[in-house]
């Protein structure tokens, strides 16, 4: 398996009142396979995704990345596996405006280990002939493209979505998920992707299902379908 989660625990802690966000979560992902986490709004759905990408830690419980014990890393350890290991795509794209296309790319290359390289990646996401504009400049759905080309130029074991394709119109959702398939495909990247978007299930290996804190479903999909064959 390549995740790993036992009884998985988190609670915060505001004021005297203490809340339970995570009652004990267990999942498992195999490598190269897309995951899909489903649940309502405040069901803890990011709270875990966090914790998987070290962002944030949880009180007790086991992760295992790929056989890397995260909850037991220490600080240094645990940023060291972020940045190297997994990959981050949210619902806004978080790119820095003052850079180019090529640039917000190539901060991320010059900080990696192992980086792919910049043009192949801008390739891969259809951005060639964007290289040199600005955020701002591009639609929504292109800088969501330039934020998976920063999120894989780095050759992530793992890619965290939360929400990638939230803000997005129909078509150009669709047009992003094909394309994080194309990266699973391509690279062998690991995907764990949330979404409110019951039809993306259909193109996951496994979906989860959370309720308040709880993991209330796994599915395993045997048959996954294409992304443009998506209709929602
Ligand atoms: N840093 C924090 N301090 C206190 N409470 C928090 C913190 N982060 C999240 N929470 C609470 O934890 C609960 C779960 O939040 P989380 O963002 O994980 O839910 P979610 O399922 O991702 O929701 P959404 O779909 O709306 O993004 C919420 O009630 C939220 O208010």
């Amino acid at each position: 398996m390549f995740i790993e989660i036992s009884n998985l625990k988190k609670s915060y802690t505001s004021g005297l009142v203490k809340t339970e966000i995570l009652k004990g979560i267990g999942m498992e992902l195999n490598k190269g396979e897309i995951g899909v986490i489903l649940g309502p709004s405040g069901s803890g759905k990011s709270t875990l995704i966090n914790i998987i990408g070290g962002i944030d830690r949880c009180d007790s419980g086991q992760i295992l990345i790929d056989g890397l014990e995260i909850n037991s890393l220490n600080d240094e350890k645990l940023t060291d596996y972020r940045r190297k290991d997994i990959g981050f795509i949210f619902q806004f794209y978080n790119l820095v405006p003052n850079l180019t296309v090529g640039e917000n790319i190539e901060v991320v290359s010059n900080i990696s280990k192992s980086p792919l390289n910049t043009d192949e990646v801008l390739a891969s996401v259809g951005m060639t002939d964007k290289k040199f504009r600005f955020p701002r400049e591009l639609s929504g759905g292109e800088q969501q493209r330039v934020s998976i080309a920063r999120a894989i130029v780095k050759n992530p074991k793992l890619l965290l979505c939360d929400e990638p394709t939230g803000a997005l119109d129909f078509s150009t959702s669709r047009s992003i998920l094909q394309l994080l398939q194309q990266v699973n495909k391509k690279y062998g990247t690991t995907i764990l992707m949330i979404t409110h978007n019951t039809a993306i299930a259909a193109m996951a290996n496994r979906v989860y299902k959370v309720r308040s804190g709880e993991i209330a479903e796994i599915l395993i999909n045997e048959k996954t379908i294409p992304a443009e064959r998506i209709e929602w």
